[in-house]
C-alpha cells in the first residue's frame, strides 16, 4: 500500500529531517515494506536515502526561468525528487491554479518519468448537490490527464473533508473509489481528515490503495502508526 504525509506549509528544515530520520528508523526496526512518501514544504526538501521518499508539493512545469516563487526542476534535481504531488485541492481552491495549468504541469513532469500524485476531489455545494454531479465534477478533474501513465497515483480527497475532521463514511468512500477506478488503473489513495482513529477501516477498504495524510502526519508517531497499519493489512492478506 502507500502511505504518503502533506506535510504541507509545516516543519522547518530540520524539524524534516528530524521527522523523516524517526520515520526511517520506525520503518526499517518495524520490518515495514509499504511505499512510504513525505512531501516537505519547498524549503524543507532535502535529498535521503532509504525507504522513505521524498516528494515535493509543488513545483512550476520548467527546468529553471524567471518564476518568482517558483521552483523548478532543477531544484528537485539537486535533491534527486523524482515524485511531485499535482492538483491538491489547496493549489486548485486557495492558489487557483486551473485545470489547464495542472495539465501542462502533469505532462512536464510525466515527460520527465516523475512518479505524480494526483488530486482530485470536490467541495461541499457540488457533494450536496447529488452523487451524479459529483462524480461529473471529479471528472472534468481527470481531463487532460494521461490516466494510464504507468508512474501515476491518483488521490481522491474530498475538498470538505480536508482539515475539518469531517469524513464520507466507509460506504461512500467505497463507492465514489469504486467509480473513480473505472476511470484509470492507477493505485487510488483517501485522503481527508484521516487519523489513527479512522486510517485503518480505510486503509481496510477493498477500493482504497493507501491514504494521504495530513495534519495528522504532523506527528511522525502517528504517521508511523499508519505505516504499521498497512502493514499488517497487507500481511493478513
Ligand atoms: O490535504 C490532505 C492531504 O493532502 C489531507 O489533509 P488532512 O489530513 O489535514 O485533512
Amino acid at each position: 500500500m502507500i502511505i504518503a504525509a502533506n506535510l504541507k506549509t509545516n516543519l522547518t528544515r530540520k524539524q524534516t529531517l528530524e521527522y523523516v530520520n524517526e520515520l526511517e528508523d520506525f520503518l526499517n526496526k518495524n520490518n515495514i515494506s509499504q511505499e512510504v512518501l513525505v512531501f516537505p514544504a519547498a524549503s524543507s526538501l532535502n535529498a535521503h536515502s532509504g525507504k522513505v521518499i521524498i516528494g515535493a508539493q509543488n513545483a512550476y512545469a520548467t527546468a529553471n526561468g524567471a518564476y518568482t516563487g517558483e521552483i523548478g526542476q532543477d531544484h528537485l534535481d539537486e535533491f534527486g525528487i523524482k515524485t511531485i504531488l499535482i492538483g491538491h485541492s489547496e493549489r486548485r481552491h486557495i492558489l487557483g491554479e486551473s485545470q489547464e495549468e495542472l495539465v501542462k504541469k502533469f505532462n512536464y513532469y510525466k515527460e520527465l518519468g516523475y512518479k505524480i500524485i494526483y488530486c482530485v476531489g470536490e467541495p461541499l455545494d457540488v457533494r450536496e448537490a447529488g452523487y451524479e454531479p459529483m462524480i461529473e465534477y471529479i471528472s472534468d478533474q481527470y481531463e487532460g490527464i494521461d490516466t494510464n501513465y504507468e508512474n501515476l497515483i491518483i488521490a481522491y480527497e474530498p475538498v470538505w473533508a480536508i482539515g475539518t475532521g469531517l469524513t464520507p463514511t466507509l460506504e461512500e468512500i467505497e463507492a465514489t473509489h469504486k467509480d473513480l477506478k473505472k476511470k484509470s488503473p492507477a493505485p487510488l489513495l483517501y485522503g481527508g481528515s484521516v487519523k489513527v482513529t479512522n486510517a485503518n477501516d480505510v486503509l481496510e477498504l477493498q477500493s482504497v490503495d493507501g491514504i494521504l495524510v495530513g495534519s495528522a502526519a504532523l506527528y511522525v508517531e502517528h504517521f508511523c502508526t499508519m505505516c504499521e497499519y498497512a502493514q499488517k493489512i497487507e500481511n493478513k492478506n
